[in-house]
């Protein structure tokens, strides 16, 4: 895969591409996210490493790489887990670097985690409702009364497909509909940008086509833009627009599913140690 004119390596037009990168370009207009020179360092250890990633609105980007590449890292960043230690993360063009997690759910940023997070004694309609009600705050949308906010969360369940389990305790929920659970819960958030951690880790491959099909649903329907971190490359594959590459903290290539998987430094950098 080459290196295309007037690209960097995050597939931003008008720079120059940095030799041996890969790059890509989506040709839409709007930049939902734009990392520069993303830096994560713990003691001496360099986590992330001068990260340049740049994803246009409604964009699906894979983020692969081996264990330990930093992958949770840089969501953590654009989520506000952790504060970057250098760099910069703007979102629908507001820089957020530093940005406190609420201020960032406010500009549509979510997420989901690799470990399921449900309170499992209540209903999935009561874990959800809960989300819209927190994502609602005090304010006086439609859905701030208790009525609106059941409306809202079984809405949610329809659109990850798990209206029928509405009112079933979420701890009693096969793993698969705890996965589709937490994403009902951040889209009661009304995310923009959506962070996927792993969705599939888990799950067993009889439920990986449904969870493919519910993501592709909210991707498509919803207008987001989703960033998913995951191991099961026929996954990403599936899913994603383009695939970001991550090595030992630093952003080798970003570029459309088939250049990356042909790509000799992303087979030997990532396919090599994976798999
Ligand atoms: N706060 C921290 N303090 C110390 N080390 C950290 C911290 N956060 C991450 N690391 C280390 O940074 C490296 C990258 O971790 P990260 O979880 O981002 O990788 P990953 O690509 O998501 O890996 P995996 O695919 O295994 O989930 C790991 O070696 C991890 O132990």
């Amino acid at each position: 895969m080459g290196a295309r004119a007037g690209q960097d390596a995050a597939g931003r037009p008008g720079r120059p591409a940095r030799g041996g990168e890969l790059t890509a370009s989506s040709g839409r207009t709007g930049t939902a996210l734009e990392v520069e020179g993303l830096c994560f360092a713990v003691g001496g250890a360099r986590i992330l490493d001068q990260v340049e990633l740049s994803v246009p609105a409604g964009e699906f980007l894979g983020v692969i790489g081996p264990n330990g590449a930093g992958k949770t890292t840089l969501f953590n960043c654009v989520s506000g887990l952790v504060s970057p230690t250098g760099g910069s993360i703007r979102v629908d063009g507001h820089d957020l670097t530093h940005a406190p997690v609420h201020q960032r759910a406010r500009r549509g940023v979510g997420r989901t985690f690799q470990t399921s997070s449900v309170f499992p004694a209540l209903s999935a309609l009561e874990n959800v409702r809960l989300a819209v009600q927190a994502h609602s705050g005090g304010s006086l949308r439609l859905w701030g009364s208790t009525r609106g906010s059941v409306r809202r969360a079984a809405e949610c369940l329809d659109q990850v497909r798990l209206g029928r389990r509405a009112e079933h305790p979420a701890g009693s929920l096969s793993h698969g509909d705890k996965r589709k659970l937490e994403l009902a819960i951040v889209l009661a958030t009304e995310p923009r940008l959506l962070l996927l951690d792993e969705p599939m880790a888990g799950l067993g491959v009889e439920d990986v086509p449904e969870l493919v099909a519910v993501i592709r649903d909210l991707h498509r329907g919803h207008g987001i833009t989703v960033l998913m971190v995951e191991h099961h490359i026929e996954v990403v594959l599936g899913l994603a627009d383009r695939v970001a590459v991550l090595h030992h903290g630093r952003m080798v290539g970003v570029d459309t599913p088939s250049a990356v998987m042909e790509d000799p430094l992303v087979q030997s950098a990532y396919l090599g140690e994976a798999l």
